[in-house]
């Protein structure tokens, strides 16, 4: 089974392809659609891959006791949850809007369905991929029926056990080979001591087949640069135009700048990848003429005397002579001609 597989068309993800770095516009739109386009065009000017929304369908994601429950925290944009919510949500016709704008702009969009009915919607809207948020990865009745559907899925495990994250993967593997998983800690903002990245290098061990990533909650870029040294072939992070600003994710969002600083980070980081090959490279060659080491004679060396280890030493000789590694070779040998205290031992002197 291959570790890659086409996210969005014609952008590969997994294997050596370049990390798909996902912006989370989330609800940091604060329900205002040009707000919401200033941030598709930022995530594209700031390199990323994709704009990523959230879209509910309230009545199907929330009972209605949870709906009419007060929302009293500084982040509310209404009296109860419901009404918050629906502050924040854009209608069908708006993700149209948005879907059109970003397709002007030249970035992937997609978003999260949050129920059943809103991946229906987003099935209907043609998004390249569905994002499978943390509260849904436990929901195996619509991880199936979003597997079913047969488009590539990227699916988080903010919440979850690894057990359950087995389960997950089982899951979506009987009906869909094009998923990833996630590291997730779902805190608004994260500290670092709760992020876990390790969990990546164990999501290998038993995932060994399909990309991971990371989905991260944190202040600052660093950490998430970090997920893609360990393997993070997805990444997402929440965005916003001002950290300041009301709502419960912008504390823990990237503005504009530390996007596109994430985006060189991840870029350079990635071209230092390199090989796996362990060899001297043709840039080492200045350091390696000026101060790389070679044997020289610890004493004077008659021509023809049998070489004892206690003869040579290793310095930076001039001109360069046999390299250390072939010391060993060399004991027993003779030399065809008379050699200086201190002078390079070279091949050529070699009988
Ligand atoms: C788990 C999950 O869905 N998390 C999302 C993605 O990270 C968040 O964006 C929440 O929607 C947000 O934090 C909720 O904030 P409030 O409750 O103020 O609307
Ligand atoms: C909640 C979401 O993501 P995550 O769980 O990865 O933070 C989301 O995609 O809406």
């Amino acid at each position: 089974m291959p570790l890659e597989f086409e996210l969005c068309p014609g952008r590969m993800v997994g294997g050596s392809n370049p990390c798909f770095i996902i912006a989370e516009i989330g609800q940091n739109h604060q329900g205002d659609i040009e707000m919401a386009k200033k941030m598709i065009k930022m995530a594209k000017d700031c390199g990323a891959d994709c704009a990523k929304f959230q879209k509910s369908e309230l009545e199907h994601k929330f009972n209605k006791l949870a709906l009419e429950r007060p929302y009293n925290s500084k982040h509310s944009w209404g009296a109860t949850y419901g009404d918050h919510k629906r502050h924040l949500e854009f209608s069908h016709e708006q993700y149209r809007e948005l879907q059109k704008y970003a397709k002007e702009v030249g970035i992937f969009m997609t978003a999260s369905g949050m129920d059943e009915m809103a991946v229906e919607f987003l099935h209907e809207l043609d998004v390249p991929f569905f994002k499978v948020a943390s509260c849904d990865a436990n929901n195996f009745p619509y991880l199936v029926a979003t597997a079913k559907k047969g488009r590539p899925m990227v699916v988080s495990s903010g919440m979850q056990s690894m057990e359950t994250m087995q389960r997950v993967y089982k899951t979506i593997k009987e009906h869909n080979p094009n998923f990833c998983i996630l590291q997730c800690t779902s805190a608004y903002p994260l500290d670092p001591e709760n992020v876990n990245l390790r969990v990546i290098a164990e999501f290998r061990k038993k995932f060994p087949d399909i990309p991971l990533g990371y989905s991260g909650h944190e202040r600052g870029i660093y950490i998430t640069v970090a997920a893609v040294g360990m393997g993070a072939k997805v990444v997402e992070r929440h965005v916003t135009m001002d950290k300041k600003l009301k709502g419960n994710d912008h504390e823990a969002s990237l503005e504009p700048k530390e996007l596109a600083e994430l985006v060189q980070a991840i870029r350079l980081v990635e071209k230092s990848f390199g090989s796996n090959v362990k060899q001297m490279m043709p840039c080492e060659k200045v350091c390696h003429d000026k101060l790389g080491k070679c044997v020289v004679c610890k004493t004077a060396i008659p021509a023809g005397t049998p070489l004892t280890m206690d003869m040579l030493a290793v310095k930076v000789g001039e001109p360069k002579g046999v390299p250390p590694e072939e010391m060993n070779q060399l004991v027993g040998r003779t030399l065809k001609e008379d050699a200086a205290e201190d002078a390079s031992l070279t091949a050529s002197m070699l009988a």
